[in-house]
């Protein structure tokens, strides 16, 4: 067992002691926390090597981001920026370069309390869509932080539809140079982290526009303020987009230009590429250039989004077995509110999810990896997959993260609402996921037009099935599938096997009925643009499913290989059993709607959950500890290790501006009012 004291770690003198509400759930371990905290880390090295880099950084206090909570959006940024130069300084005195996973974990243990994660974005984006020449010349420049860098695509008018963009490229042969313009206030980008207040240079997504004709949305580099003073450069019109929901300690920015002329030499040229003379070349289709965008839905799965949901688990249900509420039976003792059942149905469940996303995510970065060289390499034969993928994923991910940290929030009663437990800062940050990087709704719909387009060529008209050759994630819709489920008591559902077969049959017949609904449209005489239209809430559901297909069967495959670990395959199977469980009881419209599943047979599936419950509620705490997030980081009065919630809630109260720093208000008002009563009393 790796010591839990490297956890117990914001140094509170008046935390001497475990609180023993919390100590009781680690006393009986079912299985080896750490060694499951080395699962989940890919490896026993990774493990020692993410403490190692976690110490460093919480061992210096320009790291604390113990303020956060009682700053404004100007200080926030701020500190965000220092943070990130501080660490720059650190990794270069380590010896951690850019890419490397010390630098992967620093982001981890400070929550991406960092300024520039979008020059990050940027540096990603240059290594798909430039050339080895423009990656030579510009990643150096980033590393060492000689320019800050912005991605620069949404406008105020458009983020969705990218061929609906409005700022224009046009190449001038005469001096080789493109001239890039805002053509109207809707052209106006908008909402490009650390454009508002920081970057010196932006990747613009414009129109290309060259000998006259329109050739689509392409990447140009684009100097927008000084490296002397900062100023903006002649032509720019750049600032902050003012305050939002969350990410206060990101300036997003809008960016305005007026004929600003940069070289040929800045358009990203590894898929296209203007000549001198004008003549424009490209490999693939138009859409490669939005391949920086498949690779920040992969990077951000496990980056940004499920930690999110992890954190909220572990604060809840910490929180959850140190807060006692009522009793079960009259003159009982008061019971922690995990023992409720209807705690454990809210908590339990997000628990498992997470659990099945870290491992959904996980494979798809291998596949992800798989594929990304051959892509860089003109292969683009993975591409539709990894993009439909990548897509679905992403919105289910993120959809559900949402769901589960707002759960998490309110399973905190009162508690939750306070920002010092650390879940609004969550929620809000989880819910920017499900619209950047693609409005979810829109990426579910690209995931079922690869769907629909897969389910076609097996099934070319209504009836008739033809042999072939599908991507590994759709081979089962060529496979005939079960009419109705077999199983015939509650203990029937907790085989892998069956429950995969019953999302593949829901997943299969939701996109045999979008498609039909499609065709019979375009039967009726609608276009394709038309019926697709019409048919988009039947594939928004069937590209759901899917995606609860592929997460249930790759839980399952993960299970598969951990034969050599009975403990931790055993914990993991009822996470497994619950999340799939789960996903069928809330969707279970889906289930019974062609007699797939009987009433009877939902009551079972109820009862197997509700068994899962109990035996999972018994691991609740450990299987939380396996996130090993330092209190540090965690940064929640609740959610401490040593669950000491009261004590941490009160003290940092006392911290808050409202109780230090006087109250003008009680001078200007209150004082005056209270004072004219005071002769009459
Ligand atoms: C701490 C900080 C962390 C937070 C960081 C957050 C940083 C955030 C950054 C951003 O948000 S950047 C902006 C992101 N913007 C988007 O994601 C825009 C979403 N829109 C799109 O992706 C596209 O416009 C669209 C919805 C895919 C539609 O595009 P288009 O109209 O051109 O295509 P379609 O006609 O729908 O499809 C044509 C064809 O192309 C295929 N395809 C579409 N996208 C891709 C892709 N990315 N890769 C590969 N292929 C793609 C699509 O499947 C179609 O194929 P066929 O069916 O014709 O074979
Ligand atoms: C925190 C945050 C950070 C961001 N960072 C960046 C950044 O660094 N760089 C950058 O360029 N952008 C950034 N963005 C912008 C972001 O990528 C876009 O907001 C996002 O892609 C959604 O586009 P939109 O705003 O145009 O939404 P819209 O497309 O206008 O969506 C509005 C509604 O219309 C629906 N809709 C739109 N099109 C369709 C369709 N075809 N079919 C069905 N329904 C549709 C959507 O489902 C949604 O309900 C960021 C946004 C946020 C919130």
């Amino acid at each position: 067992m790796g010591s839990p004291v490297h956890r117990v770690s914001l140094g509170d003198t008046w935390s001497t002691q475990v609180h023993p509400d919390i100590e009781s759930e680690r006393y009986i371990q079912s299985f080896n926390v750490e060694r499951l905290i080395n699962i989940l880390d890919g490896g026993a090295q990774n493990t020692a090597l993410r403490r190692k880099v976690e110490s460093i950084i919480h061992s210096d206090p320009e790291f604390s981001l113990k303020d956060n909570y009682f700053m404004t959006q100007n200080e926030r940024y701020e500190a965000a920026v220092k943070r990130k130069f501080h660490l720059q300084t650190i990794a270069k005195r380590q010896g951690w370069s850019e890419g490397s996973p010390e630098l992967y974990y620093s982001y981890r243990t400070l929550s991406g309390d960092l300024a520039f994660s979008i020059h990050m974005v940027f540096l990603k984006s240059l290594k798909s869509l430039g050339s080895e020449e423009q990656i030579a010349k510009w990643a150096p420049l980033c590393n060492d932080f000689q320019i800050i860098a912005t991605y620069a695509q949404t406008e105020l008018g458009h983020g969705t539809y990218l061929q609906g963009l409005e700022t224009e490229a046009t190449y001038d042969a005469a001096t080789q140079e493109f001239v890039v313009h805002s053509p109207t206030m809707t052209a106006t980008k908008w909402w490009p982290g650390d454009l508002g207040r920081s970057a010196t240079h932006a990747l613009v997504q414009a129109q290309l526009i060259c000998s006259g004709a329109r050739q689509g949305m392409h990447a140009f580099i684009v100097p927008i303020r000084s490296l002397q003073d900062h100023t903006p450069l002649p032509g720019v019109t750049v600032g902050d987009i003012g305050p939002k929901m969350g990410f206060h300690h990101i300036d997003h920015g809008f960016l305005r230009l007026d004929h600003v002329r940069i070289p040929r030499e800045n358009m990203l040229s590894r898929f296209a590429q203007v000549l001198p003379d004008g003549t424009y070349l490209k490999v693939g289709s138009l859409q490669i250039n939005y391949l920086s965008m498949v690779v920040m839905r992969v990077d951000l799965l496990l980056g940004e989004i499920i930690p999110m949901l992890q954190k909220a688990c572990v604060i809840a249900i910490r929180y959850s077995v140190i807060r006692h509420q009522s009793s079960l039976r009259p003159s009982g003792p008061e019971v922690k509110i995990l023992d409720y059942q209807t705690q454990q149905h809210k908590l339990l469940p997000q628990l498992a999810t997470v659990y099945a996303f870290h491992f959904l995510a996980s494979n798809l970065l291998k596949f992800f990896h798989s594929s990304y060289s051959a892509i860089l390499n003109r292969d683009f034969s993975h591409l539709p997959e990894l993009h439909a993928l990548s897509a679905g994923i992403k919105a289910l991910v993120s959809d559900l993260c949402l769901q589960g940290t707002e759960l998490c929030r309110r399973a905190c009663g009162g508690h939750g609402y306070s920002k010092l437990s650390g879940l609004p800062s969550l929620v809000s940050r989880v819910t920017a996921s499900c619209t950047y990087e693609g409005e979810n709704t829109v990426l579910y719909l690209q995931t079922a037009r690869f769907l629909v387009k897969n389910y076609l060529q097996v099934h070319g008209s209504l009836g008739s099935t033809s042999q072939m050759f599908l991507p590994k994630s759709t081979a089962y819709l060529t496979t005939p599938y079960q009419a109705r489920c077999p199983a015939q008591k509650a203990a029937d559902f907790l085989h892998a096997k069956l429950y995969t077969a019953a999302w593949a049959h829901v997943a299969a017949r939701l996109i045999k009925d979008s498609a039909h609904h499609l065709q019979t449209l375009m039967q009726s005489g609608a276009d394709w643009d038309e019926a697709w239209n019409q048919s988009t809430v039947l594939h928004l559901q069937a590209a759901k499913a899917h995606c609860y297909y592929i997460s249930v069967k790759n839980f399952t495959e993960t299970l598969d290989k951990l034969e050599n670990e009975p403990a931790i395959q055993q914990v993991l199977k009822r996470l497994c059993d619950l999340y799939a469980l789960h996903s069928i009881l809330t969707n279970s419209g889906d289930f019974l709607h062609d007699g797939f599943l009987s009433g009877t047979q939902v009551d079972a599936v109820r009862t197997a959950y509700l068994n899962l419950l109990l035996l999972i509620r018994k691991d609740a705490i450990l299987l939380t500890d396996a996130f090993d997030f330092m209190d540090h980081c965690l940064n929640s009065a609740l959610g401490c290790y040593d669950g000491n919630v009261y004590e941490r809630l009160f003290h940092w109260a006392q911290r808050s501006p409202t109780n230090t720093q006087g109250n003008p208000a009680y001078e200007k008002y209150i004082k005056p009012l209270l004072q004219s009563w005071r002769s009459k009393l």
